[in-house]
């Protein structure tokens, strides 16, 4: 009976006997998405989940810094690596183990634990970590700057229209002075930001049980995390009350480092608490949506919130009350 009930994570069969096993695998054979992750080289159909709420709310941008809670086997974060290419830096945090996708940065333990997210917290301050090289050149080239290069490589004609266009734009608005206000503005809500560390832009959590592992992983061990997690039971309040935990350290992380105009967006599984967990995103949020993107299964009980632009003043105490 319960097995019915199960929802999505194909890892409740590990619990189930081996015929549901089977039936995980026949469905995984038949489903359109998890051949189509096949082929374009993705860790798993989840991958379709992000891409689509990104095509809908432009979450990624190149250079950011993008938290993936729950990153394994890693399509997500293979998909905001590469929507957030070039710099940007994907670091990924997981309860079992599992091999990076190429150029994520990962840290494996419990989230729920405070030592854990001062590690993650710690490891997002230091902004040059799980960042990508980039080869600058300091010198001038034959002299000169780059600038000054490919103003030479501009013709006399595109100069001076950059020149008139410039002015032009300057003279219609009236605003020079305002126009200084609002980008000494911006700097002081960064220089804020930075101060608080608030330094990541965009924080996501598919946090569930973990799916099984089918190799490279010895399952007769003292601290199996199989049996220590919110695995996911086929009874509906008991795996909502657990993804509430999981929403509820993701949310209260992205309070810690999500810079001002950041995006959250965490899985959870629908249910009587879910309504205060909303609340909660909208005073933090200048925009938050419930998603139940096409390539979730229809027979889950997850969902998403998609909270867009955090915003500058809420403070815990606002945030977090009941
Ligand atoms: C549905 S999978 C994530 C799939 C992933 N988004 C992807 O695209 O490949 C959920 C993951 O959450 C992880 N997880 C669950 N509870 C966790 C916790 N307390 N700390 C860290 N990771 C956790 C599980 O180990 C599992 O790998």
């Amino acid at each position: 009976m319960a097995s019915q009930n199960r929802s999505r994570c194909p890892a409740t069969i590990r619990h189930g006997s081996s015929s549901s096993s089977t039936r995980w695998k026949t469905r995984q054979g038949s489903d359109y998405f998890a051949r189509e992750a096949r082929v374009q080289g993705l860790k798993s159909r989840a991958a379709f989940k992000l891409l689509e709420m990104n095509d809908k709310y432009k979450l990624f941008k190149p250079g950011q810094t993008v938290v993936d809670l729950g990153y394994a086997p890693g399509s997500w974060s293979q998909v905001a690596f590469s929507r957030t290419s070039p710099g940007g830096r994907v670091v990924g945090i997981d309860l079992i183990p599992a091999q990076p996708p190429r150029g994520v940065s990962t840290i494996q333990g419990n989230f729920l634990s405070p030592a854990i997210q001062a590690e993650v917290r710690a490891y997002v301050q230091e902004p040059d970590l799980g960042r990508p090289r980039q080869v600058f050149s300091t010198e001038p080239e034959n002299g000169f700057t780059e600038e000054e290069m490919q103003d030479l490589e501009k013709g006399y004609i595109d100069l001076e229209r950059q020149a008139h266009l410039e002015g032009a734009e300057q003279a219609e608005s009236g605003k020079d002075t305002g126009v200084d206000k609002a980008a000494e503005r911006r700097l002081s809500v960064k220089e804020r930001d930075r101060q608080h560390g608030r330094v990541v832009d965009v924080v996501l959590s598919d946090m569930c049980e973990p799916w099984d592992q089918t190799s490279g992983f010895h399952k007769r061990s003292l601290s199996d995390p199989y049996s220590r997690l919110a695995n996911t039971s086929g009874i509906a309040f008991k795996d909502h009350a657990d993804s509430m935990d999981l929403c509820n350290a993701a949310l209260t992380f992205a309070f810690d480092t999500l810079r001002t105009g950041g995006h959250f967006l965490c899985k959870f599984y629908q249910g009587s608490e879910d309504k205060a967990l909303e609340m909660q995103l909208r005073r933090l949020f200048a925009k938050v949506h419930r998603e139940k993107p096409d390539s979730s299964r229809s027979e889950s009980k997850e969902a998403y919130f998609v909270a867009l632009r955090r915003k500058e003043e809420p403070t815990r105490e606002e945030v977090f009350r009941e």
